[in-house]
């Protein structure tokens, strides 16, 4: 099992941004949680991210060439608007899961509406960082 994980913009501050929401673990402690629990698994991880919508959209192409067996992605803010995420989502055959930290939907009105969510085949929100370990255990399982 081959899987990518993508996160989008301000994904790297998280620890440090609105804790209530996020929580305290670092963007560091989830990326080692996510190794341990892939090192366990036996599962090929690649952790991305970029603030940058046009290199989230380039990574993503990449997978054409280097094939995963999964996307597991949590564009960020990009959510709430981004097409050409959305776009470049769709393009992709393998399984694709978006998962949030937080529940967007107990959030602010802009953030209850995903653009990228009907492109992907799951949607995880509102389990804090474990929701990035939900999505490999549905992967794995
Ligand atoms: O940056 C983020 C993080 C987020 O994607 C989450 O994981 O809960 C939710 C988004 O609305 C927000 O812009």
């Amino acid at each position: 099992m081959k899987a990518l994980i993508v996160n989008g913009a301000n994904i790297n501050f998280i620890g440090l941004r609105d804790k209530s929401q996020y929580g305290s673990l670092s963007y560091k402690d989830i990326r080692n949680n996510i190794y341990e629990f892939c090192i366990e698994h036996s599962i090929e991880v690649e952790l991305f991210q970029s603030n940058c919508e046009g290199k989230i959209i380039d990574k993503l192409q990449s997978t054409y060439i280097d094939h995963v067996d999964a996307v597991i992605i949590n564009p960020g803010a990009f959510t709430h608007y981004s097409y050409a995420i959305r776009d470049a989502l769709e393009m992709l055959e393998c399984k694709k899961i978006e998962v949030h930290i937080s529940n967007l939907f107990k959030r602010e009105k802009f953030r209850h509406r995903s653009v990228t969510a009907d492109a992907c085949d799951a949607f995880i929100s509102g389990f804090g960082s474990e929701g990035y370990i939900m999505a490999l255990k549905y992967l794995v399982d």
